[in-house]
């Protein structure tokens, strides 16, 4: 008997606060032992640790109508998580009872009336101990899974050994820290590691990236001269970056070749029929890959591709996204035989289209989704600042920064004008601030996020390219300076803070002209445990045509900058001055006679 179940037998209908003895329930093995701090996803399981035992229904929030349906009902797939539990709790209260009182009872007779007993009991009970372990633990991290002949969940990174990863994959997941798999991990890397084509969603800052890294890299094995084996798509290049350089870390010693389309010129060169295929790993953008395909003759081929993994899916489906869908048609066509290519989805989000795309397109589909669909991280404190009108926000925004910021912050407004225009403005503040949008040159933007990365830039003022997928460790706050133009864009927007299990803030201002979407936002902060007031919940519902017209286009806004360019320089001229002669004020100060 393990000693949960006497531990539960003892406590049956006492509440336990898995929260404070978080200790004593790894020790019990009620929970497994998690990364301090635990990931996003993981802490967003602490109410459902509470809960424990019971099943959740994997459909949440109205965050969206662009929201997928993965209900049972029509997924068109059968779930294999653990809302089968109820059953099999009964019937596991029985075998325990048999157990326990074999156990506890110490006398020889009852010894050996035990000893029978267990032996009644056989392997399908066994088994349905086993099956209801797994349940309870796709319960507590809110794992639900989708398809035929789901591969059970591995615990700790030590079980992905039995899953044929690589021992170099293994031993360069702990190099990197990685104390324990995140719950899209658990369930992802045994899914993929059987070469199962797959949609996923997980929040925000949950490890999505290493979830599909380490099996593709793990079947890659070591270099071959068969061109590339494996594309990963996504879709701006500052993330094709970041997943680059996450897939140069957890490959280290397994030799492959890993590329990454930077420059079009240079990989006309590079990928070109002399180079012989020695190349494994492509992580580019859609645009840049389609590019080469469609020269004559191609520049590269993808003829052996065995993975195709698609970043931020529900990105490329988007309205207006079009040419993004055709790309990936035309990536996917190049894959040569399709019974050797597997594809797999991931995003924060889903999409009902991408889903319906999914069940017609890949074969035998396994469907992954942890915790609610399209929810924010609760992780992140969410507040929603109502400041009037345009000069409102600024006011709001200098007050944030007299009050006291602590960088890296980051800035969202809905354009690259406004995006200058803010940068303007705050640079004579005299805040240590930059701007990135995708009309800076490849310089400037890698200049950029290398600056924040490294903290020489406190704020940084952004548009939706830094929207998805950037990982900037430890952003403490997102400032929407400019309503998000729908609920999936600020589930992406406030997931930059929040990250891997730790703490974020996130500060959205909003206008008059920003009513048609409060609402649906105020419900995705409600979800996600923040506090809204109740008028923004009673707030009439906007329509499809409303939203998706607010998606295509962000309401017009006054200028953010009411003072002329001219006016600011002045302004600046005099602080410099005000500063010079305070500095050399003080300076006399400290000289004088009287100082010594
Ligand atoms: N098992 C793990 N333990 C601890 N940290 C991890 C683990 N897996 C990933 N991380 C870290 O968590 C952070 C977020 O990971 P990642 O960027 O893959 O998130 P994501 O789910 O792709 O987020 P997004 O949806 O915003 O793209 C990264 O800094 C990564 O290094």
């Amino acid at each position: 008997m393990d000693a949960y179940d006497i531990f539960k037998k003892l406590s049956k209908g006492a509440h336990f606060d898995f929260k404070r003895f978080r200790n004593d329930a790894v020790k019990l093995k009620m929970i497994p032992d998690w990364p301090k701090p635990p990931l996003a996803s993981a802490a967003a399981t602490s109410k459902e640790i509470e809960d424990e035992g019971e099943s959740k229904d994997p459909v949440p929030s109205d965050a969206s109508d662009t929201s997928l349906s993965l209900g049972e009902d029509d997924s068109g797939l059968e779930d294999e998580s653990a809302n089968d539990l109820e059953g099999e709790e009964e019937e596991r209260e029985e075998g325990t009872r048999v157990r326990l009182l074999g156990d506890l009872v110490a006398d020889d007779g009852d010894r050996k009336k035990r000893k029978r007993k267990i032996k009644v009991q056989g392997p399908e009970h066994a088994a349905a101990m086993h099956r209801e372990q797994v349940n309870r633990l796709k319960n507590i991290h809110r794992i639900h899974a989708w398809g035929s002949d789901i591969p059970e969940p591995i615990r700790t990174f030590e079980d992905l050994g039995s899953h044929g990863i690589h021992e170099l994959v293994i031993r360069n997941i702990t190099k990197m820290g990685y104390e324990s798999p995140t719950p899209i991990q658990m369930q992802a890397i045994p899914l993929l590691a059987q070469r199962r084509e797959l949609l996923a969603c997980a929040p925000t800052g949950s490890g999505k990236t290493a979830a599909f890294l380490v099996p593709v890299l793990s079947h890659l094995k070591g270099p071959e001269k068969r061109g590339f084996r494996a594309v990963i798509v996504a879709p701006t290049r500052e993330l094709a970056g970041q997943i680059y350089r996450e897939a140069l870390n957890l490959a280290e010693g397994l030799r492959l070749k890993i590329h990454i389309i930077e420059k079009i010129s240079k990989a006309m060169k590079k990928f070109g029929p002399k180079t012989a295929g020695k190349y494994d790993l492509l992580v580019t953008t859609p645009n840049r890959l389609v590019y080469l395909l469609k020269q004559e003759p191609p520049v590269l081929s993808l003829a052996n591709v065995e993975w195709l993994i698609v970043d931020e899916s529900d990105k490329l489906f988007e309205a207006g996204q079009r040419g993004f869908r055709d790309q990936l048609a035309v990536i996917y066509n190049a894959c040569g035989d399709s019974s050797k290519a597997r594809r797999a989805l991931f995003s924060a989000t889903f999409a009902f289209e991408v889903q319906e795309w999914c069940k017609l397109n890949l074969d035998n589909l396994a469907m992954v989704s942890i915790g609610a669909r399209n929810a924010a991280v609760d992780t992140v404190d969410q507040e929603l600042v109502y400041v009037g009108n345009e000069h409102g926000k600024l006011v709001a925004f200098r007050d944030l920064v007299r009050k006291g910021l602590t960088p890296p912050v980051l800035v969202f407004v809905q354009s690259k004008e406004r995006a200058r225009e803010l940068f303007h403005e705050l640079i004579y503040d005299g805040i240590n601030v930059d701007v990135i949008h995708s009309d800076r040159s490849k310089l400037q933007r890698d200049n950029v996020v290398k600056g924040f990365r490294r903290g020489r830039i406190w704020v940084l003022i952004c548009t939706e390219l830094m929207g998805r997928g950037m990982d900037f460790k430890g952003v403490n706050l997102v400032v929407n300076y400019d309503f998000p133009p729908s609920s999936i864009s600020y589930i992406h927007r406030i997931g930059r803070t929040g990250r891997a299990g730790r703490q974020g803030k996130a500060i959205t201002f909003f206008t008059e002209e920003d009513k048609a979407n409060l609402r649906t936002i105020a419900q995705v902060v409600k979800d996600s445990g923040c506090e809204v007031p109740d008028y923004m919940l009673r707030l009439k519902k906007p329509t499809k045509k409303e939203k998706r017209s607010l998606e295509r286009r962000a309401p017009k806004r006054e200028p953010i900058s009411t003072v002329t360019r001219y006016d600011k320089e002045r302004k600046l001229k005099r602080m410099r001055a005000v500063e010079k002669s305070r500095a050399a004020k003080r300076k006399k100060l400290q000289d004088s006679p009287q100082a010594s």
